[in-house]
């Protein structure tokens, strides 16, 4: 096991105090919320109640809301905002500490650009700095289970397979077990494409369908998710690991998935807008919907189970029996992926 660090977490939601709490372990942690009044609220009482209820915040990790501060002397940086506050984060961290490691823990394709995380990390760094060392954490990890100490198995990965292998080193725990990866392809479409399936577990259980239901669906996506891992140059194994069918497999069945329960509420009739509200938290499966129906009609390539997600989140006037019915009226064809 490598040396006690002081790491930065940028992002104070479920999985940041999650990270920061399992992190604190073995670790000096500062704790970046950007809200001041939740920091002093979360510093004073030892919680999170907005975003992680019941888990005591240990003494080794700090809370502040200042950015500055959280970075001080920090070894390692964790960015664990939702993908939507990535690149802000990262221009905001080259400014601060333009040679500081960093790992992100988003997951998700960015609506508007196409872009997995890792583009966007690129595109957000200064075109004058030398490239940032920096990777992704990433595969099934439920925040609640994590900040209380149950086995987890993630995967880092980086361009540079030695830089994973030295982070996997010094963050390894028995209890957090990491394993480092050079297909980061691979492991962010993993990441953000299990949301998208995971919301049509929601509905298919929500309606009712079954159990051989539900195995078809996780089976399929898994197909779906690695064509379009191949067409954005990932590779077809990474798919089979943590990051694309242990994600998968966690956040189409978990209780705890909130995307999943995003499909859930879909299935009652409910609008997209009453969901998000009611949800409280980033379901980042609604944005990377919008993401891989686009990218799939860029790549030329099939992805039904998507498609059928994106018609009942964007076209209001559709309900989940019509998207269902119209997924179990496709042809029949070779099982392929
Ligand atoms: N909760 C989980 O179990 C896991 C979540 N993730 C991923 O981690 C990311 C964050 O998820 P959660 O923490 O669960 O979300 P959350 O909804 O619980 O919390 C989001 C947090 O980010 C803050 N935030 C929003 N925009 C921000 C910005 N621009 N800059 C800084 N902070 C910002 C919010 O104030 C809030 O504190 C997502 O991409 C999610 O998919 C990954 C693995 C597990
Ligand atoms: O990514 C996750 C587990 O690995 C969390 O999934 P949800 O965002 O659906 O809760």
């Amino acid at each position: 096991m490598g040396a006690v660090m002081r790491l930065a977490v940028l992002g104070a939601g479920a999985w940041g105090t999650a990270l920061a709490v399992a992190m604190a372990q073995r670790h000096h942690v500062r704790l970046w919320c950007r809200d001041p009044v939740q920091a002093e609220l979360m510093a004073r009482e030892r919680h999170n109640h907005r975003y992680l209820p019941d888990v005591v915040l240990p003494e080794a990790v700090r809370v502040t809301a200042n950015f500055s501060e959280a970075l001080a002397g920090a070894d390692l940086a964790l960015i664990v905002t939702p993908l939507a506050g990535l690149g802000a984060t990262v221009a905001a961290l080259a400014r601060e500490r333009p040679n500081l490691p960093f790992l992100w823990a988003c997951k998700g394709i960015d609506p508007q650009r196409l872009a997995l995380p890792h583009r966007i990390v690129a595109e957000s760094w200064p075109a004058s700095l030398p490239p940032p060392r920096a990777g992704v954490l990433t595969g099934p990890s439920f925040a609640l289970e994590v900040a209380r100490n149950l086995p987890t198995a993630m995967v880092l990965a980086a361009a540079d397979a030695h830089w994973a292998k030295h982070w996997v080193e010094q963050l390894h725990q028995p209890r957090l077990r990491l394993y480092a990866h050079d297909d980061v392809v691979g492991a962010e479409v993993g990441g953000a494409l299990k949301n998208v399936i995971a919301i049509a577990a929601g509905v298919a259980d929500g309606l009712g369908c079954g159990l051989n239901a539900r195995a078809a669906l996780i089976t399929r996506g898994l197909a779906e998710i690695t064509r379009l891992a191949r067409a954005l140059g990932g590779r077809d194994e990474t798919l089979m690991g943590l990051a694309g069918m242990g994600d998968l497999i966690l956040t189409t069945t978990g209780q705890l998935s909130r995307n999943r329960r995003v499909g859930l509420m879909l299935a009652t009739g409910k609008p997209l807008a009453e969901i998000l509200a009611e949800l409280g938290h980033v379901a980042e499966g609604v944005p990377t919907t919008r993401a891989a129906v686009a990218l799939a009609h860029r790549h030329g390539i099939e992805l039904p189970i998507a498609e059928a997600v994106h018609r009942l989140l964007f076209e209001p006037e559709i309900s989940a029996e019509d998207v269902l019915e119209t997924l179990l009226a496709r042809d029949p064809k070779f099982e392929r992926v």
